[in-house]
């Protein structure tokens, strides 16, 4: 496969991938591709059958309709020779690892437990219970996360500024 290796992004909700990956996108935004810019209409059959043969990296369902990001729009844009970042929750880094498309991976991780709540709190996007919700999920994330060889870096942001820095880096 020609192109660019992509890059996966994951970590728990409110460690900072949206805000790294805004300023990323702003300074560059030649350069990046997002697997999900596009989307592309099938009916739920044609989608059930190309999930169940693994060609989605992942999948979800919301209101009764069906979402996921393929390996073949990954295989789009690293063909049109951008980086392809993948902003995909753990569960989706484990089907990622089962495909061929070889990306890099990074997590980004908050500081501490208690900044993650704090952030999260602050952002005042969550209920009570989709934030305890998706705090228990990180830290189940983070523990999955001390696996060795899970991730190629893991970028703690605790100061924007350097987690940026870092991210910026390793790309290049
Ligand atoms: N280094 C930082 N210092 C302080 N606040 C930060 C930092 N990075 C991000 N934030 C703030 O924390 C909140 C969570 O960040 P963000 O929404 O980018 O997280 P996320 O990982 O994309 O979460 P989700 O997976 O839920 O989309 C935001 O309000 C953001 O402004």
């Amino acid at each position: 496969m020609a192109g660019p290796r992509p890059v996966v992004l994951t970590g728990p909700s409110g460690a900072g991938k949206s805000t790294l990956l805004k300023k990323l996108m702003k300074e560059y935004d030649s350069v990046f591709g997002f697997s999900v810019s596009h989307y592309h209409y099938v009916t739920r059959e044609v989608m059930q059958t190309a999930i169940d043969k693994g060609e989605f990296i992942e999948s979800a369902e919301f209101s009764g309709n069906m979402y996921g990001t393929s390996k073949a729009a990954v295989q789009d844009v690293q063909a049109k020779n951008l980086i392809c970042i993948l902003d995909i929750d753990m569960q989706g880094v484990q089907n990622i690892k089962r495909t061929d498309l070889n990306p890099i991976y990074i997590s980004i991780q908050p500081p501490s437990m208690e900044v993650l709540e704090k952030r999260l709190r602050d952002r005042k996007t969550e209920s009570e219970e989709s934030l305890q919700r998706r705090l228990h999920i990180a830290k189940v994330d983070m523990e999955l996360s001390k696996e060795p060889g899970m991730f190629d870096v893991v970028i703690i942001n605790d100061n924007l500024d350097v987690a940026y820095v870092q991210l910026k880096d390793l790309l290049f």
